[in-house]
């Protein structure tokens, strides 16, 4: 299987073509205001029309006023939302978009019975952060908690980085994975090298696991 490959955090539009041009399949934009990587409505719109056609555009939005979600629906072509925070499932139906749910993997509860809890969303973003705890912390989980044959689209986050991101495939196999601070040269500035091996490190993992006609 091909894992997907969302670069998230993207604040400069020759970052979005950077990591376009290394093959990444989304990339997601922060609106939230306390985080380093956090756009505006004018810097996400010149981030997600760098975009080329097929690279699917993420809007990253924490325990935000559903209206603020509206207002940057409204303005920039955003396909997935992803909740980061303590939302509702209920909330996160509202905006009648296709969404992945964050999973605190630091949280007391299981991941599948979080998940359990959101029948609505297409995917689950496991995240090393705890309950009510903001993500993109940089820091690693332990992988062993992966729910292993979830029949749901589950996305690998926290602390990847193009050193470690070749065994956490190997050990979880996801959906996808999803990687801010590991690619970056400073917060918010993504390092085109960085991404470029990152991308071939999950893809060389991808190889192995494909048979090869005898
Ligand atoms: O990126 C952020 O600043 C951020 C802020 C608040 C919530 C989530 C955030 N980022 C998400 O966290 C994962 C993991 O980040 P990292 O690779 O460990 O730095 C990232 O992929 C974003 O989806």
């Amino acid at each position: 299987m091909r894992t997907r490959i969302k670069i998230c955090g993207i604040t400069r539009a020759e970052d979005a073509r950077a990591a376009a041009r290394a093959g990444c399949d989304a990339i997601g934009l922060v609106f939230y205001d306390r985080s380093p990587r956090a756009v505006d409505v004018e810097q996400a719109l010149a981030v997600a029309h760098a975009v080329p056609p097929f690279v699917t555009r993420v809007g990253l939005f924490m325990d935000a006023d559903a209206e603020r979600v509206r207002q940057v629906m409204a303005r920039v072509p955003l396909e997935v939302l992803q909740f980061h925070g303590g939302e509702s499932p209920d909330y996160c139906e509202a905006f009648g978009r296709t969404y992945l749910k964050a999973v605190p993997m630091a949280g007391s509860e299981t991941p599948e019975a979080f998940m359990a809890r959101y029948a609505g969303a297409q995917g689950f973003l496991l995240d090393s952060h705890g309950a009510g705890q903001a993500g993109g912390t940089g820091q690693t989980f332990d992988w062993g908690r992966w729910p292993t044959g979830s029949p749901q689209s589950l996305v690998l986050a926290g602390g990847l980085h193009p050193d470690n991101v070749a065994e956490a495939v190997r050990q979880t196999r996801p959906w996808a994975v999803d990687v801010s601070s590991g690619v970056e040269s400073s917060p918010g500035v993504k390092d085109a090298r960085r991404m470029i091996r990152f991308i071939s490190e999950v893809r060389r993992v991808d190889r192995e696991q494909t048979p090869t006609d005898a």
